[in-house]
This record gives C-alpha cells, sequence and structure tokens, in this order.
C-alpha cells in the first residue's frame, strides 16, 4: 500500500511507524511523560496515609520516583500500608527492577504538638530533609447544627485544622532554615467552597474552609521564599471515610450524591493521583495559593 503513496506520504507514514514501534518498546520499559513531572530525589510526607486519599497520595509520589514518610495514628496501619504499596509498585512492569522505594511507617496523632514535633524530627533524621507535605489526615461527621455538640466541634477543628497548621507549621520551619523551596499542599475540600446535600455537616464545611484559606495564607507568607502552598478540594471519593458515612446515613444518599455530580458518578480515590503528582512537582512550579478542585463538575451547579 505504501507504493501507491507520494513520496512525503510514504516518508511520514514510514517515520510514523518507526515512531509507534520505539514507542510500543519504551512502553514495556517505562512510559513516556514530561520530565517535570518525577518527583525522583524528593522526600514526601503525607499524614493520614494509612489508607484513603493518604495512601493514595503515597502511592502515587512513591510511582514518580519518591521516597515517602506514612504518618497516621496506628504504627501498624502505616505499616501495612507501606508493605502493600512497596509490593504495589515492585509488582508494576514500568518499575526499573533496581528502584525499590524508600517507604517508612511514622505513628503520630496530628492534634499534637508534641507527637508532630517528634515526628517531624524523626522524619528528617532517617531521610535528611523533606520537600513535599501533603495533610491528608481527616474527619467528617454529619449532625445538625442545632444538635452539635460543642466537643466535637472542637474535635473536628483539632484534627482538620489544626492538625494541618502544626504539619504547616513545622515544615515552614524546616524549608525556612535551610531555604529549601518546600511545597505544601492542603487537603480541604469541594466542601471548602459549597455545601453538599443532604447531608448536615456545618462543622466539616467550615473547618474545609479553615483549611483552604490557611493554605492562601501561607502561600502569601512563604511564596517570596519559593516555597509554595496550595490546597486540594476532592469531590466525592469513594475512600472509607464515604463507605462509612454511607453505611450510618442509608446507602440511597449515594443516589442523590449521584444526581449532583455532572459526570453521573462518585470518584475513585486512583482519580487524584495525576493532580497530587502535578501539584508536589516541578510540572506546577507557578501554583501558588490556588484551591484545585477535582469533583466530577460538582461545583458547577
Ligand atoms: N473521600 C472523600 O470523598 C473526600 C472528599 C473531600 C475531602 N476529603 C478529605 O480527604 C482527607 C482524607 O479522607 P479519606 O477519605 O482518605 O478518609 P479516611 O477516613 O479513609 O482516611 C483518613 C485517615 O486519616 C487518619 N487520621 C484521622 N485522624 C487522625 C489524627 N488525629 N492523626 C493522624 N491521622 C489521623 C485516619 O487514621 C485515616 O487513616 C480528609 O481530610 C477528608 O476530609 C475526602
Ligand atoms: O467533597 C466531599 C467531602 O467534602 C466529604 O467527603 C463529604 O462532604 C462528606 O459528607
Amino acid at each position: 500500500m505504501a507504493s501507491l503513496l507520494s513520496p512525503i506520504a510514504r516518508r511520514s507514514l514510514l517515520g510514523q511507524s518507526i515512531l509507534t514501534s520505539a514507542a510500543t518498546a519504551s512502553h514495556r520499559r517505562t512510559l513516556m511523560t514530561l520530565p517535570s513531572f518525577s518527583l525522583e530525589g524528593k522526600t514526601c510526607l503525607v499524614t493520614g496515609a494509612a489508607r484513603g486519599l493518604g495512601k493514595e497520595f503515597l502511592t502515587a509520589f512513591a510511582l514518580s520516583g519518591a521516597r515517602g514518610a506514612c504518618v497516621d495514628l496506628s504504627l501498624q496501619a502505616g505499616q501495612s500500608s507501606v508493605k502493600h504499596i512497596t509490593e504495589h509498585i515492585s509488582s508494576q512492569s514500568s518499575t526499573p527492577s533496581s528502584y525499590i522505594p524508600e517507604l517508612r511507617a511514622y505513628a503520630c496523632d496530628v492534634t499534637s504538638e508534641e507527637q508532630v514535633q517528634e515526628t517531624w524530627e524523626s522524619v528528617v533524621k532517617d531521610f535528611g530533609k523533606v520537600d513535599v507535605v501533603v495533610t491528608a489526615a481527616g474527619i467528617v461527621e454529619n449532625f445538625e447544627a442545632e444538635n452539635y455538640e460543642y466537643s466535637r466541634w472542637l474535635k473536628m477543628f483539632d484534627v482538620n485544622v489544626n492538625g494541618s497548621f502544626l504539619f504547616a507549621k513545622a515544615a515552614g520551619r524546616h524549608w525556612i532554615d535551610n531555604e529549601i523551596k518546600g511545597n505544601l499542599i492542603l487537603v480541604s475540600s469541594m466542601s471548602s467552597i459549597i455545601c453538599v446535600r443532604p447531608q448536615k455537616q456545618a462543622a466539616y464545611n467550615a473547618s474545609k474552609a479553615a483549611v483552604s484559606l490557611l493554605g492562601r495564607s501561607l502561600a502569601t507568607e512563604w511564596g517570596p521564599k519559593g516555597i509554595r502552598v496550595n490546597s486540594l478540594c476532592p469531590g466525592y471519593m469513594k475512600t472509607d471515610l464515604i463507605v462509612n458515612l454511607l453505611a450510618k446515613e442509608g446507602r440511597h444518599i449515594e443516589d442523590g450524591w449521584v444526581k449532583d455530580v455532572p459526570m453521573g458518578r462518585l470518584g475513585r480515590p486512583s482519580e487524584l493521583q495525576g493532580t497530587i503528582v502535578w501539584m508536589a512537582s516541578d510540572a506546577s512550579s507557578y501554583l501558588n495559593g490556588s484551591d484545585i478542585v477535582v469533583d466530577g463538575g460538582y461545583c458547577c451547579w
């Protein structure tokens, strides 16, 4: 068939088939992507990484070449997460056989200033430095505001807001003292912007709004030092947090949620991997003080 084509068309067809076979061959080794997305040489610390979105983020970082610290309440759950991620990465055909990510687990309650400080010191001792911090530890619960116990409100803010601030502070100190152009990603929510329905969650919504504004405030304070701070605002992603909430509220709620999502479905946690790697890497080098919404279109209404 090639002989029926003009010389130019023939050359382009030939070039295309050479490119195609080269791409196929390189696919077997590793997939091509922009080098700026690589996290090789970086150390990433993720809170709440024993499960859910935090674990997903740590997996994405390790797949992109980073070493990582998994911070969560239980050491055992953190170690099991690290083991699972390491096995997953080792089984990927695109992972060079020489590359085994160094991942370590640390037990820490993010609401304790003392524990955050101790954990930070241990991570720096083990890895030498930290380049990226993601604060994914968080809780949600649903109560009408008029019946909400004040102690529960305080707990919500303690984990979601104070826990984010304590790790942000430790990271900022480390980056400023060591002149590191660090990268902080606060896990907020689409609930920082809009009110979801039908579940009542004034405390959660307010806590996430605080997280996002904390992020923009730190972006202005630390931007001049080359430190970037952004918030990730996911929509409904099917993690244990959402599964547990549905089990409590009734599964019918899910049908209502899905109707409110223009894409007509809830998100899979793995669908945040690309966004978090982009935010953590040099591929987003001019991103600072932004709330990145990944919600299937929920916030468009
Ligand atoms: N799943 C979603 O749909 C969704 C959407 C938007 C935002 N978010 C946010 O993403 C973050 C992670 O959510 P998820 O769905 O993975 O939840 P998850 O419940 O599956 O995981 C949360 C993790 O945080 C840890 N954690 C809780 N309190 C802690 C504390 N005091 N100290 C240390 N670790 C603690 C838990 O042990 C758990 O491993 C939360 O901040 C949540 O608000 C989730
Ligand atoms: O974006 C959705 C989240 O904020 C949250 O998981 C939900 O609002 C819980 O009800």
